[in-house]
C-alpha cells in the first residue's frame, strides 16, 4: 500500500468493487464473461470461476486466460473452495499492495449454476480484513428465458437466485418465438424481484456499463443514487398488484388458470416497502434487526434500505442484506431527496408483511432503558401476536 507523506493521515484506499455472476446451470454465464472481458470498460478485471468437479472446464472456454484470471477448480465456491476464495482475494489484495499484478479494479465472481451466492458474500464481508478492501457491488443472475419457467418453477435455488438479484439478465431470447411468452416471463421475474434490473443479452452481448456497475460505492469511495438503488416505487406497485391479484382470486375462479397461479413456489415470495415518518433509535434498529435475523434467518432473501436514526436524523443510514448477510451500514452525508422517512425493502420467503410490521412497530415504541415506562413493559413489545 502506498505511503501517506509525512504528517497526513493515512486515507484508506476506496473498497474495490466486487460483482457476483450467477445464475442456473447452462444460463450463459460464460458466454456472458467472455463477451464482457472484451469490453474495454472492464480492463483491469480480476474475474474468479468457480467450477464444480476436478477440472474447470470452462476455462476451455473463455478465451482470454493470463494473471488476471483466477480458475478455482475444486467444488463450489459456497462449499469447500470457501476457504480458497479468501485466500485467492487476500492474495490478490496482497499482490497489488506490493505492485506485483496490475492495480486491478474490480474483481468479477461467477459461481456455478447451483451455487448460493449468500455464503459467498458472507465470506467476503465478515471477514475483518476483506470486508474493508472489497464492497459487494452487486449480485447479478443470468437467466434462460428457454428453461427459466420450468426452472424457476422446480429448483428452489433459482427461484432464490432471482429473488436476492440486483441485475436480473435475460438470455437466449433468441430462441423465444413468442412475445408473450417473453412478457409473461418478465412479468414473472418483476414480480418475484421487483427491486432488481431487468436487462437482456443475446449470446452475453451487453455493453458492460449497462450491467456491471459500483454498487452503492462508486471507486472513489462516493454513494451513488439511493432512491435509484433503493427502487421502492416499483417494488411498491409490484405490491399493489399483487394484493390486488390476490384479492381478484379469492373471488374469481374462472381465473385459476392464470400464469402467476400455477407458480406455487413464487407464491412464497413476496416483496414489499416499509415505510416509517418517525426517526428510529440506533439501539432499537439494531436489535430489530437482529430479532428479524433471529427469527426469520434464511427466509429474508434481500432487504435494502434508507433509515432514518433518531440520534442523527440529518444522516440516514443504508443497509443492505442478502440473507443472512447484512452488509455494515453506511452513514449518508444527508438525504438524497425530500423524503426523510425510512423506507425498507424486503424480499422474503414464506413470512407475512404483518410479522415485519409487527416487530418494526415493537420496536418504534420501545422505551428508553434509562427511562423505564411501565405501560411499555407490561405490553411487552416482544410479545408478537402472529395473526
Ligand atoms: N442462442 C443462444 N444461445 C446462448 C445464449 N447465451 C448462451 N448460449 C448458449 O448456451 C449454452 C450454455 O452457455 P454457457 O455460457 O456455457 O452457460 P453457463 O451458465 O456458463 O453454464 P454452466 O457453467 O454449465 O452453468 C452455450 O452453448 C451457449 O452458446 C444466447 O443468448 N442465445
Amino acid at each position: 500500500m502506498q505511503e501517506a507523506p509525512k504528517g497526513q493521515p493515512v486515507k484508506a484506499p476506496a473498497p474495490i468493487p466486487l460483482s457476483i455472476i450467477t445464475g442456473f446451470l447452462g444460463a450463459g454465464k460464460t458466454t456472458l464473461l467472455n463477451y464482457l472481458l472484451q469490453d474495454p470498460d472492464l480492463a483491469d478485471t480480476v474475474v474468479i470461476m468457480n467450477e464444480f468437479g476436478e477440472i474447470g472446464l470452462d476455462h476451455l472456454l473463455v478465451e482470454t486466460i493470463d494473471e488476471n484470471m483466477v480458475l478455482l477448480s475444486a467444488g463450489c465456491l459456497c462449499c469447500s473452495v470457501r476457504g480458497d476464495l479468501i485466500n485467492t482475494l487476500e492474495d490478490l489484495l496482497r499482490k497489488r499492495d506490493n505492485n506485483r499484478i496490475m492495480p486491478f479494479k474490480r474483481v468479477i465472481i461467477e459461481t456455478t449454476g447451483l451455487a448460493d451466492p449468500a455464503p459467498i458474500l458472507h465470506a467476503v464481508l465478515y471477514h475483518p480484513y476483506l470486508s474493508l478492501r472489497y464492497s459487494v457491488a452487486e449480485v447479478i443472475t443470468v437467466i434462460d428465458a428457454v428453461n427459466a419457467e420450468n426452472t424457476i418453477s422446480s429448483h428452489l435455488e433459482a427461484l432464490r437466485q432471482v429473488a436476492i438479484a440486483d441485475k436480473l439478465l435475460l438470455t437466449k431470447t433468441d430462441l423465444v418465438d413468442s412475445t408473450e411468452t417473453l412478457s409473461n416471463l418478465r412479468s414473472r421475474l418483476n414480480a418475484i424481484n421487483p427491486a432488481g434490473t431487468l436487462c437482456e443479452a443475446v449470446n452475453g452481448i451487453i455493453p458492460a456499463k449497462a450491467l456491471i456497475g459500483d454498487g452503492l460505492f462508486s471507486i472513489e469511495g462516493k454513494i451513488s443514487d439511493v432512491e435509484q438503488w433503493l427502487k421502492t416505487d416499483a417494488v411498491e406497485a409490484a405490491e399493489r398488484h399483487q394484493h390486488g391479484h390476490t384479492h381478484h382470486h379469492g373471488h374469481d375462479h374462472e381465473h385459476d388458470h392464470h400464469h402467476h397461479d400455477v407458480n406455487r413456489h413464487d407464491a412464497h415470495i413476496r416483496a414489499f416497502c416499509l415505510t416509517s415518518d418517525k426517526p428510529v433509535r440506533q439501539a432499537s434498529f439494531q436489535m430489530f434487526l437482529d430479532l428479524l435475523h433471529a427469527t426469520q434467518g434464511p427466509n429474508l432473501l434481500r432487504i435494502k434500505g434508507l433509515i432514518c436514526i433518531a440520534e442523527h436524523p440529518e444522516k440516514p443510514i443504508v443497509i443492505h442484506g442478502v440473507q443472512h448477510v447484512l452488509h455494515v451500514p453506511a452513514v449518508l452525508p444527508n438525504w438524497p431527496s425530500d423524503d426523510h422517512r425510512s423506507r425498507i425493502v424486503f424480499i422474503v420467503k414464506d413470512i407475512e408483511r404483518s410479522v415485519i410490521d409487527g416487530l418494526w412497530n415493537a420496536f418504534q415504541g420501545i422505551p428508553g432503558i434509562d427511562q423505564p415506562d411501565a405501560a411499555a413493559l407490561t405490553d411487552n413489545p416482544l410479545s408478537l401476536r402472529r395473526e
